[in-house]
């Protein structure tokens, strides 16, 4: 059987031009467009390349765009001053504090000092919560973006077995309650896991959000399985995920590239995400 591309790359821009469209239309309609805020501390060369790539994204599709650039030896206070403000501005509909921050920087109080209603990554506590209890929130971007991606291509949810491997709060935890509620049996693997590979081999569906290169090879993968990749390792070879593509698609039915699989998703959704809260909440 061959195994299928879940195509990233394709879906978002879909999703960006459906974006547009409707900026457009608010633009014509003479209203305040919708905003994002970026704030980025320090000079992380990772975070300046994704950060440009959201503020393309924005313009785009004709939203505004508020780039603070902060140097690393910003202090709490002074951070949590500019959410504070960012917070009050009306031009602004979504903030999003790129992570992660520099060590001296205590991340969870700068995430809950952003205001829920403009918390477009769905970090704040207020979000997860909601998300966990079934609730309407804002939902984190790359788990939205998986499941956005499997609903797109008709990859049935219900009932399969469902393998998350990695367990943090904006990746693995969160996608693993989107598909608990959408009917999967969710197991959830993590460092300190036993025999990973006898629970990846049963996997109908399986997440990897490790951050290993070439982590999930063919032999930890069951025939026919759906395998997202959400992993981005920069190699010298060039960008790579945490499976092991070439081998493991001789597997699987479904997998996602990267680049070009779950990252454009991400994007496409941080986008969705500030125009629903333009809409909820401006
Ligand atoms: N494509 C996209 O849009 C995005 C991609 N990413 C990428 O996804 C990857 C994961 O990101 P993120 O969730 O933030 O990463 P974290 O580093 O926060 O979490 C990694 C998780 O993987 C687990 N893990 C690490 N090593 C192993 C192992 N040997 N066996 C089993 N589990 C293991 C960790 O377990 P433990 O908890 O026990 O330490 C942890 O739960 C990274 O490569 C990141 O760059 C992230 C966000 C968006
Ligand atoms: N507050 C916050 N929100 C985030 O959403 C957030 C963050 N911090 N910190 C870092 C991670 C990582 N992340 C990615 C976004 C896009 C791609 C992406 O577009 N990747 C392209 C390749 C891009 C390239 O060539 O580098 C692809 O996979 O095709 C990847 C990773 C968002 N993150």
């Amino acid at each position: 059987m061959e195994c299928k591309i879940l195509d990233g790359k394709k879906v978002a821009s879909e999703v960006r031009e459906r974006i547009a469209v409707m900026v457009k239309e608010i633009r014509e309609s003479g209203k305040v467009p919708p905003g994002l805020a970026v704030v980025l501390v320090g000079d992380n060369p990772a975070s300046k390349v994704y950060v440009g790539q959201k503020e393309k994204a924005c313009k785009e599709v004709g939203f505004e765009s508020f780039l603070y650039h902060l140097p690393e030896a910003t202090t709490q206070e002074e951070l949590l001053n500019l959410v504070g403000q960012l917070n009050e501005d009306p031009n602004v509909h979504g903030i999003l504090v790129q992570l992660p921050l520099p060590k001296h920087l205590n991340e969870t109080e700068v995430i809950e000092a952003i205001r829920p209603e403009k918390d477009v990554d769905g970090f704040h506590p207020m979000n997860l919560g909601k998300l966990v209890a079934g609730l309407p929130c804002t939902v984190p971007c790359t788990p939205k973006g998986i499941m956005h991606l499997l609903e797109y291509y008709g990859i049935e949810i219900e009932g399969k077995n469902a393998v998350v491997v990695g367990r943090s709060n904006i990746v693995g935890k969160p996608v693993a309650h989107l598909l608990l509620q959408k009917n999967a049996t969710v197991t959830i693997c993590h460092s300190r896991t036993r025999n990973l590979e006898d629970i990846t081999k049963e996997a109908d569906i399986l997440v990897v959000a490790a951050g290993r290169p070439h982590f999930i090879t063919q032999h930890m993968v069951k025939k026919g399985a759906v395998v997202v990749d959400v992993g981005i390792n920069r190699l010298e070879s060039g960008l790579v995920g945490d499976v092991d593509f070439d081998g493991v698609r001789l597997r699987a039915s479904w997998i996602t590239p990267v680049p070009g699989g779950v990252g454009p998703m991400t994007i496409a959704m941080l986008l969705e995400n500030t125009l629903e809260m333009y809409e909820r909440f401006s």
